[in-house]
């Protein structure tokens, strides 16, 4: 049986594999109408006859059949390095075999009994992808052949952007970099691991640059972020009139990130009654509003990323299993900065012209001796406290050089090669929000004391007005506080400071 599709050059090749005469007839009647040329088994051995004598776009295959299993077709394909994408029927409930056929690279996978809407939608997906495959692949071979350059130009456009915006040439990110180019096509939920500041939220929008679904939006959620009480409406939409408030109908994540990607970072800080909730829509690819009698088909692919360690939040039961394990199909832990040291000179280049360039300024250059003692600084924050550590210095920067102040933070004393006595305002230097875009101030003594007034205001306040308290946060004396409160005109409630003793002392 055949047909071609109108738009489409030449129509899509697909093989369906099922040993059920009426779902066979009931998967080709379907493929047939969306313009498919379309052959049909139904066992592992007739499957491979069909492979032998021709090329496919896309395998589609129950999991059990006669003689064998679907994987056995899956694997064949891997083995022979054909180009086939694979979409693989799983019995409802078997949430194993769905994980193990994402495992062996499988593209996609559908419960039975398959909803034809979602079956046409990820043939569709599995068609499109394979498509774009000769691009991918160059960029797979191109990273595995020592070349992330290479393999960056070799992605489409936009992953190729992505991939060069994560920096760094050294043996781990390469690995990272072959990875991402690797697995982005397909469906297969992506875990990925690091510590804070890695870049892990760079390599989801890489994951998500380099896929099929690159034109689709990327929705980034922040689930530590969200109270609790608004979870499942953030997730899921809310209907007109379900609560208070709410005016009118109003989509969630998962609809906002349709044929896209749903980015899930800090997925460790999601409470347990809604974990149970995302791994139902994860299973049924549908959800459901709050309000809503209708689930509502969604087409995502799910990338999540923790600084935790998840398997140990499962052990001590703070983490769902199935979830873990469903989320976790393909892992890409992003390696600390103090494990790629080398990468240092090419991100400082890098986070200084971005810096620049946002300040409207020419990038400024590091000296060997800055580099040099970046390279010993401990940077525990990642690339991210290297970025705040440059924002700083190109703020306090006169011209074109650097100062970089990356003190260690437990010695507020001097440093052998520092100046003596070092003031005060150490520990509250990381509060003082310097912005490298405004201008430089006109006043810098007013500048200067308009900072300092405000962070006294806020120790005070965060220490209920107890000058000691706040005195010590600040790593100052009671004398010099009360100083810098009288000098700067603060009014602090029950305090009668002419009498010099607050109700503190
Ligand atoms: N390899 C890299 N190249 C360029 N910039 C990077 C790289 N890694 C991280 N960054 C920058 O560092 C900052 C932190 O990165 P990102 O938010 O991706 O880290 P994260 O691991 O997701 O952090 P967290 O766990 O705290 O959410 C961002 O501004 C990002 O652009």
């Amino acid at each position: 049986m055949s047909s071609s599709h109108p738009s489409a050059p030449r129509p899509a090749q697909i093989l369906v594999v099922d040993d059920e005469p009426d779902l066979r007839t009931l998967y080709e009647l379907t493929l047939l109408r969306e313009g498919y040329r379309v052959e049909a088994a139904g066992s592992v051995s007739e499957a491979r006859e069909h492979l032998d004598a021709g090329r496919f776009d896309a395998v589609i295959t129950d999991m059990r059949l006669p003689d064998g299993l679907g994987l056995e077709i899956l694997q064949r394909i891997q083995q022979d390095q054909r180009s086939e994408r694979c979409v693989v029927m799983t019995a409802y409930g078997s949430a194993e075999n769905a994980v193990e056929a994402l495992k062996a690279g499988a593209f996609d996978y559908l419960t039975k009994p398959v909803d034809l809407k979602q079956f046409r939608s990820v043939v569709a997906s599995a068609v499109q992808a394979q498509a774009q495959a000769p691009v991918a692949a160059r960029a797979v071979r191109s990273i595995e052949g020592n070349d992330g350059k290479a393999a960056a130009s070799a992605a489409n456009d936009a992953g190729q952007a992505a991939l060069e915006r994560l920096v760094g040439d050294s043996e781990p990110m390469r690995l990272v970099k072959a990875r991402i180019a690797k697995v982005a096509r397909g469906m297969a939920p992506v875990l990925v691991r690091g510590e804070s500041g890695t870049g892990k939220e760079l390599v989801a929008r890489a994951v998500h640059a380099c896929s099929q679904r690159s034109e689709g939006p990327f929705v980034a959620v922040n689930c530590g972020a969200i109270p609790e009480n608004l979870l499942e409406a953030e997730f899921f939409g809310a209907r007109k009139g379900s609560y208070t408030g709410s005016a009118q109908d109003r989509d969630g994540y998962f609809q906002a990130a349709r044929n896209g990607t749903l980015f899930l970072d800090e997925i460790g800080d999601l409470p347990l009654a809604m974990q149970s909730k995302l791994l139902r829509a994860i299973q049924e690819r549908s959800v459901r509003p709050i309000g809503s009698t209708q689930e509502d088909a969604v087409d995502v692919r799910i990338v999540s990323a923790t600084h935790k360690d998840l398997q140990a939040e499962v052990l001590a039961g703070r983490f769902r299993q199935d979830l873990f394990y469903r989320l976790n199909v393909i892992e890409i832990a992003v390696p600390a900065l103090r494990d790629r040291r080398e990468d240092l000179p090419a991100l400082c280049e890098a986070l200084l012209a971005r810096i620049a360039r946002d300040a409207g300024m020419p990038a400024p250059t590091l000296s060997a001796e800055v580099l040099e003692r970046l390279s010993r600084h401990p940077l525990h924050g990642n690339v991210r406290e290297l970025e705040n550590l440059l924002h700083r210095a190109v703020a306090l920067s006169d011209g074109e050089v650097l100062h970089l102040d990356i003190a260690s933070p437990s010695s507020s004393t001097a440093t052998a090669t520092g100046p003596a006595p070092a003031p005060p305002e150490a520990p509250a230097a990381p509060l003082v929000l310097v912005n490298p875009a405004a201008p430089v101030p006109s006043d810098l003594q007013s500048y200067l004391d308009q900072q300092e007034r405000e962070i006294l205001i806020r120790a005070l306040r965060e220490s209920g007005f107890n000058r000691t308290a706040a005195a010590a946060r600040l790593g100052l004396s009671l004398r010099q506080i009360r100083y810098r409160i009288a000098r700067l005109g603060i009014a602090t409630p029950g305090v009668d400071d002419s009498h010099g003793n607050g109700a503190d002392e």
